[in-house]
């Protein structure tokens, strides 16, 4: 080889011209360079990472540290007792807002009461990540302004890592965003802020905030309270330790795929995730929040149910809609709140894809005798196919194969709990496939090859569009389900299995079907801690199938559990948050606001069910032709001043003659059949006619009931879906469709 190379370098060297040989030389010599500037700046990119996560560390520690010489002399100033912080702190929320209108104690009392408890908190979790200095000049200025006293005034409120707060970084555990501290403040804290509320403390959370395990590089593990060699789940882990260790009593968090629900689960809190676009999120950071398919929604997180509640009052206000327009101005829906109608609710304790361990069921199950002993019917529910659920979503949030993972983690230190799936989305395509596969029949786990393929995303635009019509065709097929059970709510296990060791989600990614499925549904789904793994649970593992890799582990790292927390999920449709759960009685669950839409082309519905005529198309092949219409019409020998006159109408005229009864629907319906069928004449605009749209007109016509709409002749576009109508867009592709 040596030999060779010579021979080739000389007969180079002595056939090229000198000219030739510079060129060549300084090409080599600038890609060479080029590499080498490249690899050095990787290099010192790393380093420079390595030394930011080092001083944020310092910079951490030492802010927990200053807090508690802080409060130590606060206390040897004898402004706070032990007795008074145990006091306050375990004056559940309803009682500590009126001890705090009430002038009984003061937000400066109850912020030291809480920063106390939680450092309490911290050591043995390693919880917070952050100290928020602000919070003492807040809560005095509360105190101070004692006349104008917002609903949460002094109430202290932690917030998940992710919270963009002014002058704070905010890292998603990654170094990347590090010295990169925030300008604008969160939305949901500005309302938080107005309504009086002290927010005191940030909160840990995983790397990049796409799993259920609560570690990074920068703040470390966090540990569950009731166990902390145990995950307290993720990715608001943070927040749920420090809320179940008593160290907050208001939290918030976010979820794109369990990351309120489960921490709650794990630690025995509660949480609600909300519907996406019912809670602003402006002011958080969402990694990889270009993907649009299944969005993350902040949410908040508590001891008690009835915080949560009093929450969702503060937060749904006239400043957040202002704060942020996109957020639908629905504000909190009292009388649906206080609903107390009996429900009929489904429940499910197996997804048909990993069993659910056997205290998540057990909980469910009492959950399920409770609410019947109250009058409510339970029926059971099987979810629709797991497996393509499953698909759709990782397809969906990992639509980009992990790129924006492994780059932006290229020269961060990646933590131990994602190491392996950053290795897995780095391989070459063959190699990854080929591990899912040999990973399939090592685990006997078909969920396997579900995530495993899912994970490598979507290879183009026309695949991405795909998966959003999958997915919208996924929700359409569930909602059906849901209807056709006559479901108000749903209760279904809290996870798979309660809280396992550190170390061991990138083994047990399977759980996450129980919350994903919400995400992609956009479900609005609270969950609620209800009971504590029991010996019973353990000994019932003897029934609990050892068939896959997976389901031996679930047994494996959930035999030492007695004791820990176990939560159930409470699901409604989209925007019926109104839900009450007590700790106490589990009683009125969720309290449904409307009747809701059917589907995604409501309008259309409502419409029509208000409506005469509606006009779409099936290219002349309606069993009333346009010509049979005519005719129709004509035998019906309507005068032209009638005509005249009810066209000249405008709509509001049109709308009160019709609400009087000096019109009725036929008689609307009729004319505008004929001013269309002549204006389609000129233009052909119409493409079919609605065949029953004389007798729904008629049935108007006889029932009592009037809506704002009622008789008012409606026109509706091709694409509206209709049953029995096919909705072609002008393709024949669509043309069997109906
Ligand atoms: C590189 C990251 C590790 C990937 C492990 C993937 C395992 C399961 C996929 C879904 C897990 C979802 C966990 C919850 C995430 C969440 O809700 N985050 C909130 C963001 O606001």
């Amino acid at each position: 080889m040596d030999r060779m190379i010579r021979t080739l370098w000389k007969q180079w060297d002595s056939d090229s011209p000198k000219e030739k040989k510079i060129v060549i030389g300084v090409i080599a010599g600038s890609y060479l360079s080029y590499r080498a500037g490249k690899l050095l700046h990787h290099y010192y990119k790393k380093y420079e990472n390595n030394q930011k996560i080092r001083r944020k560390q310092e910079e951490c520690r030492e802010s927990k540290e200053k807090l508690e010489e802080f409060l130590m002399e606060k206390k040897s100033l004898r402004t706070i007792s032990r007795e008074a912080v145990q006091r306050i702190v375990s004056l559940p929320f309803n009682d500590l807002q009126t001890e705090l209108q009430s002038g009984k104690i003061t937000a400066v009392e109850v912020l030291h009461a809480y920063q106390i408890k939680a450092l309490e908190v911290d050591k043995l979790t390693n919880c917070i990540t952050e100290v928020i200095w602000e919070a003492e000049e807040i809560a005095l200025s509360r105190d101070l302004n004692a006349n104008k006293k917002g609903p949460l005034h002094g109430i202290p409120i932690s917030l998940k890592e992710s919270y963009m707060i002014p002058g704070y970084d905010c890292t998603a555990g990654l170094a990347f965003y590090l010295d990169k501290p925030a300008e604008q403040e969160n939305v949901l804290v500005q309302v938080l802020k107005q309504a009086g509320a002290v927010p005191f403390v940030r909160t840990n959370i995983p790397q990049g905030m796409m799993t259920y395990e609560c570690s990074n590089p920068i703040h470390g593990i966090t540990g569950n309270p009731h166990d902390p060699n145990r995950i307290p789940g993720g990715s608001s882990g943070g927040e749920a330790a420090l809320i179940a260790g008593g160290g907050s009593i208001l939290g918030f968090g976010s979820d794109i795929g369990g990351s309120l629900r489960i921490p709650a689960h794990m630690c025995g809190c509660c949480s609600l995730k909300p519907t996406v676009g019912r809670l602003s999120d402006k002011g958080q950071n969402d990694f990889g929040t270009g993907q649009t398919l299944v969005n993350a929604t902040p949410g908040p997180m508590a001891a008690e149910v009835d915080t949560l509640v009093s929450c969702m009052k503060c937060l749904l206000v006239p400043k957040m809609f202002h704060l942020d327009p996109a957020v639908s101005p629905v504000l909190f829906r009292n009388e649906i709140y206080e609903e107390k109608r009996k429900l009929n609710i489904g429940f499910y304790v197996d997804d048909g894809s990993l069993k659910s361990n056997p205290a998540c069921q057990r909980a469910v199950l009492e959950v399920k005798a409770m609410l019947e002993s109250q009058g409510h019917t339970l029926i059971p529910f099987e979810p629709v196919d797991i497996s393509k659920m499953t698909e759709l979503f990782i397809k969906a949030t990992f639509a980009d194969g992990g790129y924006s993972f492994v780059d932006i983690l290229s020269t961060d230190q990646v933590d131990p709990t994602i190491s392996n799936t950053i290795m897995a989305f780095k391989m070459p395509k063959w190699l990854y496939k080929m591990v899912v596969m040999v990973g399939r029949l090592l685990t006997k786990d078909h969920m396997m090859t579900v995530f495993g393929n899912s994970f490598l995303g979507v290879k183009s635009i026309t695949e991405y569009w795909d998966l959003a019509l999958e997915i919208e065709e996924y929700k359409t097929e569930f909602l059906k389900k849901w209807r056709d059970n006559k479901l108000d709510a749903m209760i279904c296990p809290g996870f798979a299995y309660t809280a396992i060791p550190h170390g061991t989600v990138q083994y047990l990614t399977s759980g996450v079907t129980y919350t994903i499925l919400y995400n992609l549904l956009n479900y609005p789904a609270g969950t609620l801690k209800v009971t504590n793994v029991k010996q019973q649970d353990i000994d019932n593992f003897k029934d609990y199938p050892s068939n896959t890799y997976t389901e031996k582990l679930v047994k494996e790292n959930c035999k030492d559990s007695v004791g820990l927390p176990v939560g159930v999920q409470f699901v409604g449709l989209p925007y019926q948050e109104e839900l009450k759960l007590t700790l106490q009685v589990m009683d009125r669950l969720i309290r449904p606001f409307w009747k809701p839409d059917e589907d995604r082309n409501r309008s259309a519905k409502i419409l029509c069910g208000v409506v005469a005529a509606v006009y779409i198309s099936n290219q002349g092949k309606t069993k009333l032709s346009k010509a049979q219409l005519e005719e129709h019409l004509k035998g019906k020998e309507i005068s032209t001043n009638t005509i005249k006159r009810i066209l000249s109408l405008s709509f509001k005229e049109l709308q009160a003659e019709l609400q009087s009864g000096k019109l009725s629907a036929v008689d609307v319906l009729n004319v505008y059949q004929i001013k269309a069928l002549e204006v389609d004449k000129r233009t052909n605009c119409i493409t079919e006619l609605v065949q029953d749209s004389e007798e729904r007109a008629k049935q108007l016509d006889s029932d009592r009931k009037k809506g704002p709409l009622y008789g008012i002749p409606v026109s509706i576009k091709e694409t509206y879906t209709m049953p029995g109508y096919p909705c072609t867009g002008g393709m024949m592709f669509h043309f069997d469709e109906k």
